[in-house]
């Protein structure tokens, strides 16, 4: 039974001790922290036995303690996952890997020091049945090569501690990383452009247009809205040299009534990608078990935070920014 201790019991630190506790084999959670204390001890009520610990570091030291879940703000992370690193315990960190680039490599550096992968970053998109499915198509072929791919990723609100960058860095992230899985390709340049302002945005400039060019030839817009109102809508479509292939709604039941037809959308990310997490959480609990990590790298933490970075630069200046990405350990090398 692995003892996993959570750091960051908010949204989806609380979501993440639940699932652990009530759905997922093989583990339990043993301990929790948060810099909201009360909160934390919330949290602990919902997984037996658990302890709260007044600090993160406490809690990656706590001898009934595995593994580790990093569900604290973005930028915690790296000073946690370092910890678990240094103290050889397997780690699960919530996107974005960091918030810079600089403190992703220093992420990547210590785990390919150690020699084997401990870190699994929370890009729970590649565990989604619908992505998959979309992957499946792309990768037979029946559509041909790849050629463009149209995203959008919208949510219906934020919070109100939102701020303008983070339709980038919190959101599209997501994007950068799953065309890069999605095409088995990378992207070498971004660029950001932006219409006319949603009113429900307050001061957060939305919706943006993301454009995105990959090493062979791909180009990718994503639009992020962030205040769309009506749900949480993840889309993507593939166009290929002789067909295209789009992600299926997933879940979305079809309601006939009164004379229309109505299909129900998710209204948050929680909703859209339940089966994605616990999907994810349980990989990274059976790789953990057994002392390493699985699917998503610190490598494609680093390279998703890289394009953040860039792309962030481009919505100040409206300059198209060229990716340029340090060399990659052999650790994360592509087999
Ligand atoms: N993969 C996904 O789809 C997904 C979804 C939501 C959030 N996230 C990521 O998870 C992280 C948390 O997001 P959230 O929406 O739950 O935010 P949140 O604000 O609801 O929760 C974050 C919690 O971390 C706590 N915290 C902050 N600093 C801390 C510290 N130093 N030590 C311990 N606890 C600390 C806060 O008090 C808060 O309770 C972010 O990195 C976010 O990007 C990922
Ligand atoms: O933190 C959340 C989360 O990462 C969701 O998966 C994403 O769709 C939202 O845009 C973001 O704000």
């Amino acid at each position: 039974m692995l003892r996993v201790g959570v750091i960051g019991t908010g949204m989806i630190g609380e979501d993440h001790v639940r699932r652990l506790t009530s759905t997922l084999s093989g583990c339990r959670v043993s301990a929790v922290t948060d810099v909201d204390a009360e909160r934390a001890r919330a949290v602990a009520d919902v997984a037996p036995g658990a302890r709260v610990h007044d600090s993160g570091e406490d809690l990656v030291r706590d001898g009934e303690v595995d593994a580790v879940v990093v569900a604290s703000w973005g930028a915690t992370h790296e000073q946690y996952v370092l910890a678990c690193l240094a103290a050889g315990k397997p780690v699960f960190c919530e996107k974005p890997l960091a918030p810079s680039a600089k403190e992703c490599l220093r992420i990547v550096e210590a785990e390919a020091a150690i020699g084997r992968r401990m870190v699994q970053v929370g890009f729970m998109r590649r565990y989604d049945t619908a992505f998959a499915q979309l992957k499946r198509a792309v990768d037979a072929g029946t559509i041909g090569a790849p050629l463009l791919v149209h995203c959008a990723h919208r949510n219906a609100s934020v919070p109100g501690h939102f701020v303008a960058d983070m339709a980038i860095t919190d959101s599209a992230v997501h994007e950068f990383d799953i065309v890069r899985w999605l095409l088995d390709d990378e992207i070498v340049a971004v660029r950001v452009l932006k219409p006319r302002a949603n009113g429900h945005g307050r001061d957060v400039q939305d919706p943006l247009l993301i454009l995105l060019e990959t090493a062979g030839g791909v180009l990718i817009d994503v639009e992020t809205s962030v205040n769309i109102q009506y749900g949480y809508d993840i889309r993507a479509e593939v166009v290929g040299e002789s067909g295209t292939v789009e992600l299926p709604q997933a879940g979305n039941v079809v309601v006939r009534q009164s004379g229309g037809v109505t299909a129900l959308i998710a209204m948050d990310w929680r909703d859209r990608f339940r089966q994605a997490y616990d999907v994810e959480l349980q990989a990274w609990v059976d790789a953990a078990a057994k002392g390493g990590a699985t699917g998503p790298t610190s490598w494609d933490g680093y390279v998703a935070t890289t394009i953040s970075e860039a792309a962030v630069w481009s919505m100040g200046t409206g300059s198209r920014v060229p990716i340029k990405l340090e060399d990659r350990p052999v650790l994360y090398a592509v087999s």
